[in-house]
């Protein structure tokens, strides 16, 4: 019997498109953005979105357009900062601390007294004055209850957070807080999860008080004060105690990867959603998971490609890039993506049937840069090229012809990348003669584990082989049977 589903909360998309940002990139992002919420298991039943010089420093969106987007939540689309009473010394001090960073000045040097008042003040001649701004996208929304949850397609200093909750009455999230949630959500091992759990307490810390700010009304301002202390301390211990299981983790993998460092590796990387998992899948027939969600895949998975080669070639998938990600993820994920740098080749997937390939493509790029990657040898895969038609195929063909097209749903496409990948393979082998004495016959196998065994002979010191393998393992193979 079908249940009925639980009602997904509605959301309204709020973005601002800067100077410099085009009308078709500042699309992509709000599509994206959407793909994103509806991941997290919203729907984004309308968009709130205006061209601006610079975020307002308070509220994001200016003034007009923040009653425009209260209207569609329900909110008074103001900020009603006295509800909440004057901060203390302590909080106040927290707030500059915590604000410092991201907005050099612009409240921790406010007059004392309520921080949003004072952000609000500062403004009003140039921030809120809608006069040099445009609406952009007056979307209809989507006939249904209010929605509940705002969504901003830009990261948001914990006061700006408060404020448009204040002003929209709505849950605020922004881009960041959706990624992090998303992978708070997909991460499956034990050490994905201590990862984001370090991204998700670094994204959290300095929003602390948001969430205690209940208590702190109840219980008076000086323990609520206190009890923020408390918690930034819990927080500091959490995540000095992960950073230890993360380390001690880590050199298990080190330990694992040590032992695979003869091995010959190829690494699937690329945008969220391209296709490596499916591409992992077809080469190496494992059940890993396929979803067309962002960030379904967050560890790394290594499995020997199939029918096994000899020596077995072994392919990672791993986990998907996306444009802004949070810079503590992105941290989180370097051991991951170690895998990568490791490989002795690099498949670049791309979703050749997403107009914005060329740049989810250059984000790929930069992130594998970024960690050192880019001298790892690599092929471009146009993946889902059975979305393309023939004259996209061939534009496509004109501007990257050393690329390879594939559909990872078309088993023929995956078996002319399995020879390719063989061919890379095949290139940087040599050929050498190995000798095994009778008395170490019992190791052979591992031989034809790392090398392919050409032929074969016996005379009276033992057996030898003419074998074709890199030459980092002829070189270990042929030191293990002298000894
Ligand atoms: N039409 C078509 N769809 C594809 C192809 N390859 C993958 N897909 C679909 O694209 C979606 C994403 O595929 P995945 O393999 O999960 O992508 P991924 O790169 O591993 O994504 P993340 O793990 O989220 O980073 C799934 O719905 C797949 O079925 C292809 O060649 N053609
Ligand atoms: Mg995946």
């Amino acid at each position: 019997m079908a249940k009925t589903l639980p009602e997904r909360p509605r959301a309204v998309l709020v973005g601002v498109q800067l100077p410099g940002v085009t009308d078709e990139s500042h699309a992509a992002d709000l599509a994206e953005l959407k793909r994103l919420v509806h991941t997290l298991g919203f729907d984004a039943v309308a968009t709130v979105s205006q061209r601006r010089q610079r975020l307002a420093t308070g509220t994001v969106l200016g003034s007009g357009k923040l009653k425009e987007l209260a209207a569609l939540t329900g909110g008074s689309g103001v900020i009603l900062s006295g509800a909440h009473g004057k901060a203390s010394k302590a909080r106040e001090k927290w707030e500059a601390e915590a604000e410092a960073e991201p907005e050099a000045g612009a409240e921790a040097t406010g007059a004392p007294g309520d921080m949003d008042v004072a952000a609000d003040a500062e403004e009003p001649h140039d921030e809120d004055d809608d006069s040099t701004d445009t609406d952009l996208e007056a979307t209809a929304m989507e006939p249904g209850p209010k929605p509940t949850v705002v969504v901003v397609d830009h990261e948001l200093s914990p006061s700006q957070l408060r404020n448009l909750e204040r002003a929209t009455s709505a849950q605020v999230l922004d881009r960041a807080g959706v990624i992090v949630d998303i992978f708070h959500r997909h991460a499956k091992s034990h050490e994905a999860r201590m990862q984001v759990e370090i991204a998700r307490l670094n994204y959290l810390a300095p929003r602390l008080r948001e969430s205690s700010g209940g208590s702190e009304r109840q219980q008076g301002r000086g323990s609520g004060d206190s009890a923020v202390e408390l918690d930034r301390r819990k927080i500091r211990d959490r995540l000095a105690e992960l950073r230890e299981g993360l380390a001690s983790i880590q050199k298990d993998q080190d330990q694992r990867r040590y032992a695979r460092r003869d091995q010959l590796r190829v690494a699937l990387v690329g945008y969220t959603n391209a296709g490596k998992s499916s591409l992992m899948r077809a080469l190496t027939g494992s059940a890993v998971l396929v979803a067309d969600q962002l960030f379904a895949t967050l560890d790394t998975t290594v499995r020997a490609m199939q029918p096994e080669t000899r020596p077995r070639i072994l392919v990672s998938d791993t986990v998907g890039f996306i444009q802004k990600l949070p810079h503590d993820l992105v941290a989180s994920f370097r051991s991951t993506l170690d895998e990568a740098l490791e490989a002795s080749l690099l498949l670049y997937v791309v979703d050749a049937s997403d107009p914005t390939w060329a740049a989810q493509l250059e984000v790929t790029r930069t992130v594998l840069r970024e960690i050192g990657a880019e001298v790892v040898p690599s092929k471009l895969l146009f993946n889902k090229v059975d979305r393309l038609d023939a004259a996209a195929q061939e534009a496509l063909k004109a501007e990257h012809p050393e690329a390879l097209q594939l559909s990872a749903h078309r088993p023929d496409d995956v078996a002319g990348l399995r020879r390719e990948i063989i061919t890379f393979f095949e290139a940087s082998m040599v050929e050498a003669d190995l000798v095994i004495p009778y008395a170490r016959q019992g190791r052979i196998g591992e031989v034809y584990e790392h090398t392919t065994v050409v032929s074969q002979a016996y005379d009276e010191t033992g057996s030898r082989l003419r074998v074709r393998g890199l030459p980092g393992a002829i070189a270990r193979l042929t030191r293990s049977f002298q000894d």
